[in-house]
Order: C-alpha cells, then structure tokens, then sequence
C-alpha cells in the first residue's frame, strides 16, 4: 500500500448520505511516507490552535499536550507518544484508516486503546473536515488520555457502549450523545470562566471561539438525563454546549449502570438541539460569571 492515501474499502449509502467504508483493521502509523505538505499542514494547525487555546482550553488540556512533547515540527510518532501513555495511565495509540464500527470503537476504549486515524487533512481542508483526521485525534483526544479520572471515563465510557449496543439502537442513541457532549464538544468551568476540553471544540479554529465568545449557543450546566435526550448537529458549530464543573462530576455522574436510565428515557421524546426548558442552569456568558435558571439568558 501506498500510504498518500487512506485505504478506502466500499462505499455505502446511509443517513448521512454516500460515505466510504474503510478497513476497521488498526494499522502501523506510516510515518516516513508523511510528505512535506502533510508536516507542513501539521505545523500550521498545531502552531495556530496552540495559540488560540491559551486561556481557553482547560489546564489539564494543555499541560498534557505540554508532557508529550508535541511540537509543529513534524507530525508526532504513535510509538513516542505511547510510550509516555504507558508510563502515565495505561492508555495505548493504534491507527486506524478513519471512523470506526461503533463496537470495534468500543471495544478500542473498553481496552483502552484510542484509535488515531493516520493521514492527515489536504491543504484546503484546514479549517474544515467532515471527518476525524490526524490532526483532530491527535491534538484533540489524545492529551486528555493523560488525565487519570478522564482516562477512566473514557474505558468507562467503551465498557457502556458495547452494553448498549447489546440493548438496542435507543440506547446506542443516548450514550452517542453523551460521548458528544461531553468528549467532542464539551466546556468545564474553570478560574471562575468557562474553558473548553472537547476534542471537536479543540481541533477547531473557529469553533474554539465561538463555543466562549457567540452570544449565540446555549451554554447549559451538565446534566445526564437532558444530554441524553438532547439531538446534535453534526454539520454547524453547536447550539448547546454543556458544562461540567469537574472530571469527578463528569465520571460520578456516568458511573451508575445506565440501564434503568435507558428504559426511562425511552419514554420521552428527544429535545432538539437549540432548545432550552425550564430547569435548565444557563450560563450567561462565555467567559463570565454566574448561572441563571428557567432559560433566563
Ligand atoms: C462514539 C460514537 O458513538 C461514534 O459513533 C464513534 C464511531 N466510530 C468512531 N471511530 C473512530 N475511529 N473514531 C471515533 O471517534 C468514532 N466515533
Ligand atoms: N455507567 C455506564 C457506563 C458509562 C460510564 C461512563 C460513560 C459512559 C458510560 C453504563 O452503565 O452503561
Ligand atoms: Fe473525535
């Protein structure tokens, strides 16, 4: 194989339209067929998202991005990065060609093995991708796998995505959300502000402002149930962020068996994506202070 491009295998039509299908097989990072442009593309968006996440991402985000080592001068080896992994919390990288079978997925975190695409975004995709690349796994999940409490969430969080998938799509439906909410997109107050620690909020430029600064998203205090029942954008930034006070809260809150909870929510309808109801705690501002009730915002 020449590694220029991902191995795609088919494609196959679903919800989101054509989409290629790729080899669930996890693979060798082919780090020496990195061309100049794609350390090139690596160095831009390293150099611009470390710059912009000062103050806006979490501590715990760029102190571990810090311990790895990661530089703009060239694209990471999985095999320098796992080996602080191993040290810290067991964690492990594999490549993969792309997005994953949800239960080959979960079987990945139940054992905690994160899977990284290996290839990296063309030139004229720095701003946006319609898929996890490099880039987006790399510097967006991977400094957190450091974190004790979050990497155990995230284990956690593939031991209940393979009992959901053995429960039915419903269910499946609600922890994908969760896994939305809160490692792609979600905010954790911090210093008395709002921060940023999802790896989609991370890897973006422009969403890295906008979840902080638009006056346009909700930004609403974490809470399982709601999350759950709460329906995702998948192509615009987000309408509603939610916001954890702690990686304890987050884990605390996710650690009791989910499936009373599935069979509950089964009876009530799903909350659109911009919605806010009564009882929910909105925050006011980005990088303010203060939380309001009753969707006063
Ligand atoms: C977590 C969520 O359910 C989502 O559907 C999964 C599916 N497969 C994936 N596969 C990869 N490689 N990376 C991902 O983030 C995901 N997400
Ligand atoms: N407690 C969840 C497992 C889980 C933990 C953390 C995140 C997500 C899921 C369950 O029973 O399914
Ligand atoms: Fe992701």
């Amino acid at each position: 194989m020449t590694s220029s491009e991902p191995r795609r295998v088919e494609h196959q039509q679903t919800d989101k339209g054509y989409v290629p299908v790729y080899t669930t097989a996890v693979v060798e990072q082919p780090w020496a067929s990195y061309s100049r442009t794609d350390h090139q593309t690596w160095a831009t968006l390293f150099e611009r998202q470390r710059e912009l996440l000062k103050g806006r991402a979490c501590r715990e985000f760029i102190v571990n991005q810090e311990r790895f080592g990661m530089s703009p001068d060239a694209i990471p080896r999985f095999d320098d990065l796992n080996e602080v992994l191993a040290k810290a919390t067991g964690w492990q990288l594999v490549g993969v060609e792309g997005l994953l079978p949800e239960l080959v997925f979960f079987d990945h975190l139940a054992n905690r093995r994160f899977p990284v695409t290996w290839w990296i975004r063309k030139p004229d995709q720095l701003d946006y991708l319609a898929e996890p690349d490099l880039f987006h796994d790399l510097f967006g999940h991977v400094p957190l796998l450091l974190e004790p409490v979050f990497a155990d969430y995230m284990q956690a969080y593939g031991r209940g995505g393979v009992k959901a998938h053995g429960i039915g799509a419903e269910a499946l439906v609600n922890l994908t959300r969760l896994y939305w909410y809160t490692v792609e997109f979600g905010l954790i107050r911090q210093d008395g502000g709002l921060r940023i620690y999802g790896s989609g909020i991370v890897s973006s430029k422009g969403e890295s402002i906008y979840c902080l600064e638009s006056p346009a998203p909700n930004r609403i205090g974490f809470d399982l149930r709601r999350i759950m029942r709460t329906r995702y954008r998948i192509d615009t930034y987000q309408k509603t962020y939610f916001v954890i006070d702690s990686f304890e809260q987050l884990m605390d809150a996710t650690r009791p068996d989910f499936r009373p909870l599935y069979a509950e929510l089964a009876a009530q309808p799903s909350i659109p994506a911009g919605d806010v109801l009564a009882g929910d705690s909105v925050h006011h501002r980005g990088t303010g202070e203060g939380w309001a009730t009753d969707g006063d915002v």
